[in-house]
């Protein structure tokens, strides 16, 4: 390698999936404008979608989904948000001098076309690209590699890129699950059943090719066997549908009801899809999903949260980082 191929300076840029600016109707509807236009994410033909989108669907649920963000906002703003931004910085504190970290959101900003234009403007050519999904799904991870390509079109020089495509299996992120569940088991009374709850996606696109499911399932028994569970003490589930297509299963809710009903007492709930908390956790799964446990007859309810900017998650993420980057 040439002394000017060792100086190529390389920037780590993660990705979510963006959220609202404000807990407002009008900042809720412009973000799932953004997102739910995404043919990647709901692939209905667009003449029928838009106008259902735009005209029904926009007006009515910005303003029921403003209220529950309003629920969960944080004096800095949305913990989605607050918390990818907490990982960045600790990131780019134990990188520093070697790589500089960006963060970049595919539905909001700082969105990827700008950060990409600020990468490029502080002279990086070589990108890491590393989407916050454990999971592969084409409904987040492809549009993440979709608007950088994008955002690259009249570009005359391109720099190099490497996609972090996945890590639902990567060693570190297991052990964190594990360490995050424990931690959990040593502060409260363990419950019955441990559910890994995962944000689903439509039975359609994982017939299509979407890996995603056998990805979760890869997840959940790993974390299951590092924890010497037995086959009857954890179950996976799928929380989240939109629309009336059927989506992945077993649902959450569905779930919880059927082991209410059949005696099951105490829960704990992880969601490894969700690197950092946000509107899907701490309303969804924390509460949403508590009350129907509780209402079938279920008496504790755990959730236990995202990896969020501890240690090991940060850790995690120099890990796939190193990983990713070597010969760079
Ligand atoms: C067709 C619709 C949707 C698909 C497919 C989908 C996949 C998917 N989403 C996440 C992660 C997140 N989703 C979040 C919110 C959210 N998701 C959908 C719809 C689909 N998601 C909607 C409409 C919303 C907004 C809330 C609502 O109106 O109900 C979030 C939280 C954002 C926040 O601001 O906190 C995350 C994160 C994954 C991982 C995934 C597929 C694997
Ligand atoms: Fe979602
Ligand atoms: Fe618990």
């Amino acid at each position: 390698m040439s002394k000017v191929d060792n100086e190529l300076k390389c920037a780590v840029v993660l990705v979510n999936l963006g959220t609202p600016e404000q807990a407002t109707p009008s900042a809720v509807a412009s973000f799932l404008g953004r997102f739910l236009s995404d043919k990647r994410v709901v692939n209905l033909p667009r003449i029928l979608w838009l106008p259902l989108l735009y005209g029904l669907i926009l007006p009515l649920r910005s303003r029921r989904v403003a209220k529950l963000y309003q629920q969960i906002w944080l004096k800095g703003g949305s913990p989605l948000k607050m918390f990818s931004e907490q990982i960045r910085i600790k990131l780019a504190k134990k990188l520093a001098g070697k790589y500089e970290v960006y963060l970049a959101m595919t539905y909001s900003e700082p969105d990827i076309p700008n950060v990409v234009q600020q990468v490029l403007a502080a002279g990086h050519q070589r990108i890491l690209l590393l989407p916050m999904y454990p999971q592969y799904s084409v409904s987040t991870t492809a549009p993440v590699f979709d608007s950088y390509t994008k955002s690259l079109k009249n570009a005359y020089n391109i720099p190099e890129l490497r996609l972090v495509k996945e890590y639902y299996d990567e060693p570190a992120y297991i052990a964190a699950l594990a360490h995050s569940i424990k931690q959990h088991w040593e502060l409260t009374a363990r419950g019955e059943v441990l559910l890994f709850s995962f944000h689903g996606i439509p039975e359609r696109y994982a017939r299509n090719g979407d890996p995603y499911p056998q990805q979760c399932e890869d997840t959940a028994a790993k974390v299951a066997a590092l924890l010497g569970l037995k086959q009857t003490q954890w179950r996976l589930c799928y929380q989240s549908r939109f629309g009336k297509d059927p989506w992945v299963k077993p649902y959450t809710d569905q779930l919880l009801t059927q082991l209410a009903e059949q005696s099951v007492k105490s829960v704990d709930v992880i969601s490894p899809a969700f690197s950092v908390d946000c509107l899907e956790t701490i309303e969804e799964v924390s509460c949403e999903l508590r009350d129907v446990f509780m209402e079938a007859g279920g008496e504790q309810y755990h959730y236990i949260s995202a990896l969020n900017d501890s240690p090991e998650q940060v850790d995690l993420y120099c890990q796939i980082i190193e990983k990713h980057t070597q010969g760079w």
